[in-house]
């Protein structure tokens, strides 16, 4: 069974950063250690708000260094970052991840970049962008950007699928090993669907699903198709094939959710589609 160290959100009541991410790699066969950057009532996009607190700089530190004192630390598969609650976290995780690469060199570190977005009402605290700009994109073997924080890592603007796969190339050279762009927005070749798109060294890849016109846009999708990848890899999927097995079970999701015109992500009900997705749309090469 592979380990995972997921460190992100948590959300007392519906679906957002490890409250999104956890169940799913766990039924998907991971056994997955949970360490939580803030703990709030609900994610950050209700209108009325959220409470809860940032958890204190230094407790990153202290529960890995508790990990490594019961001799668990070198068992580490892959390290999962996502919503930081402060930069400080993020130096932190990459602290983690060096000591984790140390006693373990195969194990892996999936930086997912949430960088706030405050049009929609993503809050994220300042200094955590320049963060990952800087030290999580040094440290990272798979970066799962939306189209808006991979322009703010590469500092380009892009506007269709070949500057997108160009600054993705551009990830590769600085040292890293896979990009997951999670949402090509108005990048995409059909705006009547929603496309991702992977870029390895073997090539890029493009996948869509259906768009379903939300009258709320569910929160917590990129931290699930973060979570959703790494366990496909983790269980031993090539990188092609997780993509799609994750793009399916996103849909699944999606489709429940949509269906039952909820806001919080449908999760549980489509628990059986997320460990055995059926997949409808095969990745396609672009590149
Ligand atoms: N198939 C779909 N149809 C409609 N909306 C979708 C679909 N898949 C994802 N979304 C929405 O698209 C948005 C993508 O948000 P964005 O901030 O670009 O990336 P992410 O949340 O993945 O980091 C989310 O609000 C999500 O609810
Ligand atoms: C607490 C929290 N965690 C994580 C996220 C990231 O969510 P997404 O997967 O939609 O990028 C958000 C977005 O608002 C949030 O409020
Ligand atoms: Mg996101």
């Amino acid at each position: 069974m592979k380990r995972i160290l997921s460190i992100q959100s948590h959300v007392v009541f519906g679906c957002a950063g490890n409250s999104s991410a956890v169940f799913p790699m766990r039924r998907l066969g991971m056994e997955v250690w949970p360490i939580n950057t803030v703990q709030f009532s609900n994610h950050t996009q209700y209108a009325q708000g959220w409470k809860g607190t940032v958890m204190p700089v230094g407790q990153i530190t202290e529960l890995v260094q508790g990990l490594d004192n019961i001799g668990e630390l070198r068992n580490c598969d892959a390290v999962l970052s996502g919503y930081l609650g402060s930069p400080e976290q993020g130096a932190e995780i990459v602290a983690a991840v060096a000591k984790i690469k140390a006693v373990n060199p195969q194990a892996i570190y999936f930086c997912d970049p949430v960088m706030g977005h405050p049009e929609k009402g993503c809050i994220v605290t300042a200094g955590v962008q320049e963060f990952f700009k800087t030290k999580a994109l040094a440290a990272a073997d798979i970066l799962a950007p939306n189209l808006l924080e991979l322009e703010t890592l590469t500092d380009r603007q892009l506007h269709n699928l070949d500057e997108v796969i160009d600054a993705c190339k551009s990830l590769l050279e600085a040292g890293v090993k896979m990009v997951l762009v999670k949402h090509l927005a108005k990048a995409a070749t059909n705006q009547e669907q929603f496309e991702m798109l992977l870029v390895d060294k073997s090539g890029s890849y493009l996948v869509s699903r259906p768009l379903y016109e939300f009258e709320k846009q569910p929160v917590g999708v990129g931290d699930l198709i973060s979570g959703l990848m790494l366990a496909n890899l983790q269980a031993g999927y090539q990188s092609v094939e997780a993509f799609e097995r994750t793009n399916a079970a996103v849909d699944a999701v999606l489709l429940e959710t949509f269906n039952l015109q909820a806001y919080e992500l449908q999760l549980v009900r489509t628990q059986d589609a997320i460990a055995s997705p059926v997949i409808n749309d095969r990745a396609k090469r672009v590149k």
